[in-house]
C-alpha cells in the first residue's frame, strides 16, 4: 500500500493498493472495447484572470505581478453572448489560481468592481453566463470547501485536474501544487455534490506507477462520492516555458486504455482533440473529446488550435461511431421530475428545463 504526497496533511484518506496498481499496470490498448459513440461540448472559454499562486514550468497561463489581467463583467457578456449566439451551451470559466497579494493590480480592480475575492467575482461571472444562456463550468483551480460552496449552486459542474499523484519537479518552488491539495478539492466537491471534471496531465515526470497510482486515486474518490463524470487524459505540450518532449503515441494509448479499465463505466475518458491525435487514440478507449470552442481559443494551450465540429465528425466516422453533443453536466445527473436534485441547484436546474438550446441539446 502507498500514501499519496501531502494526502495526511490535507486530510485526504486515499490509499492505493498494490494489487490495483498491478493490475492497472498489466492493462494493454488491446485489452479495450471501444466506447459506442463519442461525445462533445460546445463551449466559450473566459480566462478570468491571468494572475497564479503556482508557477508550473510547463504552463505559459500565468503572468508575472504587474501584468497580469482581470476580464471586466461587459467582456464576460460579450463573450457568453456571442457564444450563446453560435449554438453554445457551456461558459468555460478557468484560470490561475487564487491570486493572491502578490497581484496589488487584481486586487485593486477587483475592489473597485465590488470584490473582496476571486470567487466572489466568479459568482458574478457566473450568474452573467446563466443570463446570456449558458451554463458554468468553472475550474479555478484548487480551491477551499468555503470557496466552492460560495460558487457551487451557480455552476452546472466544476473541475480541476489532479495532474499527478507524484511530486514532480514541474510543480516545484515555493508555491507548489501538492497532489494532497488537488486530491481534497476533489472530495470536497465529491462532499458538496458538485457533478466534478478531473484528470491526469501526462509527461510532467511521472512514471507508469505514479500515473495508475492517479488514476486509482480518483477512481476511490468517485467511488466514495458517485460525482466524477470525466476524467480527461492530457499530454503535456511544448510551448515556450516547456521544450520536453509530449508523451509518445504509444504512451497515450497505453494511458488511455489504463484509464478506461481502472475507472467505472459511468465515467468517461476525455482526451482534447487539438492536443492529442483522437483518432489514434479511439480504440483504446476514449469517449469524449471534451468542450470545443467555435468561438474562442484554448488560452491555456493558445498554440494548439481547437478543430472545428465537422472535424470531430471526421474522427468519430473514423472509429465508425457517432458523434454526439451534450452539456457540460452529464445527462445522469439532472433531475428526473423537477428542476433540482443532489447535483443541480434550483438556479441552474431551471435554467436548463427553460433553456430552448439545451432543451434540443439533450434531446438528440
Ligand atoms: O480548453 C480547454 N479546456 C479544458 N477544460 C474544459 C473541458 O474540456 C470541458 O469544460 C468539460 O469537459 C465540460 O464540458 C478543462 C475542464 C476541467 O474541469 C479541467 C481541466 C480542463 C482543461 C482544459 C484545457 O486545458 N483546455
Ligand atoms: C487546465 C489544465 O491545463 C493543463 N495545462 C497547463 N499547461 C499545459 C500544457 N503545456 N500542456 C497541456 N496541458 C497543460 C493543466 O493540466 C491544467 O490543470
Ligand atoms: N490554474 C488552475 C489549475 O491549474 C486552472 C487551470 S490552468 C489555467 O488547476
Ligand atoms: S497550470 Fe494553472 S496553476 Fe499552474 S501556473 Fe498555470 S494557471 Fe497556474
Amino acid at each position: 500500500m502507498s500514501s499519496i504526497p501531502g494526502a495526511d496533511e490535507y486530510g485526504v484518506d486515499v490509499a492505493i493498493e498494490d494489487a490495483d496498481r498491478e493490475r492497472a499496470l498489466s492493462v494493454r490498448p488491446e485489452d479495450v472495447e471501444p466506447a459506442d459513440e463519442l461525445t462533445f461540448a460546445r463551449n466559450v472559454f473566459l480566462p478570468l484572470t491571468t494572475a497564479c499562486r503556482y508557477t508550473c514550468t510547463y504552463c505559459t497561463y500565468y503572468d508575472v505581478p504587474g501584468e497580469a489581467s482581470l476580464m471586466s463583467p461587459e467582456a464576460i457578456r460579450e463573450t457568453c453572448r456571442t457564444g450563446a449566439d453560435a449554438g453554445c451551451t457551456e461558459a468555460l470559466f478557468t484560470f490561475g489560481d487564487d491570486p493572491d497579494d502578490r497581484y496589488t493590480e487584481v486586487h485593486d480592480q477587483l475592489r473597485e468592481w465590488g470584490h473582496d475575492s476571486i470567487h466572489e467575482y466568479l459568482r458574478e461571472a457566473c450568474e452573467i453566463a446563466l443570463e446570456e444562456g449558458l451554463l458554468p463550468h468553472a475550474n479555478p483551480g484548487d480551491q477551499t470547501r468555503e470557496q466552492m460552496a460560495h460558487v457551487a449552486d451557480v455552476n452546472a459542474s466544476m473541475g480541476v485536474m489532479l495532474e499527478t499523484t507524484a511530486d514532480v519537479r514541474a510543480h516545484s518552488g515555493s508555491r507548489a501544487k501538492s497532489p494532497g491539495q488537488r486530491l481534497n478539492t476533489i472530495a470536497t466537491a465529491g462532499e458538496l455534490g458538485v457533478p466534478f471534471t478531473t484528470g491526469i496531465l501526462v509527461g510532467v515526470g511521472e512514471d507508469w506507477s505514479d500515473r495508475a497510482d492517479s488514476l486509482l486515486a480518483i477512481r476511490e474518490l468517485h467511488e466514495r462520492y458517485g460525482h466524477v463524470q470525466e476524467v480527461i487524459v492530457q499530454p503535456v505540450s511544448p510551448n515556450e516555458r516547456w521544450d520536453g518532449d509530449p508523451p509518445s503515441e504509444a504512451t497515450m494509448r497505453r494511458t488511455v486504455a489504463m484509464a478506461h479499465a481502472v475507472l467505472p463505466e459511468a465515467v468517461a475518458v476525455q482526451v482534447p482533440p487539438n492536443l492529442a491525435d483522437a483518432r489514434a487514440l479511439l480504440d483504446c478507449g476514449v469517449e469524449d473529446l471534451g468542450g470545443v470552442s467555435p468561438v474562442t481559443e484554448d488560452y491555456i494551450n493558445p498554440d494548439y488550435a481547437w478543430p472545428a465540429v465537422r472535424e470531430l465528425e471526421d474522427v468519430a466516422e473514423h472509429g465508425g461511431v457517432p458523434l454526439r453533443e451534450r452539456l457540460p453536466v452529464y445527462e445522469r445527473f439532472l433531475p428526473e421530475d423537477g428542476v433540482e436534485n443532489e447535483w443541480v441547484s434550483e438556479r441552474v436546474g431551471r435554467e436548463i428545463a427553460d433553456g430552448e438550446r439545451y432543451r434540443t441539446v439533450l434531446a438528440d
